[in-house]
């Protein structure tokens, strides 16, 4: 499906300026286009108990979720932040795109500069652990 990929650029470059990075300082935006056209963004938010900050991507990911949308809805997921590349996901979160957005959906890592380098879900975690591998015994 085609999609504006500067609006969505914008509206994630949007989400990263709400950041909440006392600690790291490394600003994260992310963003999401719905089917219906509804943007879902979200910032990463830090923890002075360091392993409580949850990154840009997921909480833009649990946002989806939480306003009732799946998989299926999604069209194009975006993420920016201040990389000399464009931004590479950890890997917690390529595990949770794996689960809540569908294979060959696109995301669009950029960065300051826009630059611009965009890979499917699967490519971003080939050879996945999934779902799929807990229904054994069917
Ligand atoms: O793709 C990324 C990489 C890092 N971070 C956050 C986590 C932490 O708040 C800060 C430094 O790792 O950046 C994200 O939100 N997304
Ligand atoms: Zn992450």
């Amino acid at each position: 499906m085609n999609f504006d990929q500067d609006k969505l650029i914008d509206m994630a470059l949007a989400a990263r300026s709400n950041a909440y990075t006392p600690y790291s300082k490394f600003k994260v935006g992310a963003s999401i286009l719905l089917k219906d056209g509804t943007y879902i963004t979200g910032c990463n938010v830090e923890n002075s108990s360091y392993g409580l900050c949850i990154c840009a991507e997921r909480n833009a990911l649990f946002q989806m979720i939480a306003k009732g949308y799946t998989k299926e809805d999604a069209v194009a997921f975006c993420i920016v932040g201040q990389t000399d590349e464009p931004i590479s996901p950890c890997g917690a979160c390529r595990q949770v795109m794996e689960e809540l957005l569908k294979p060959n959906t696109p995301v669009v890592l950029t960065n300051l500069e826009r630059k611009v380098k965009v890979m499917t879900v699967a490519e971003l975690l080939p050879y996945s652990f999934s779902g799929d591998s807990l229904k054994w015994w069917i």
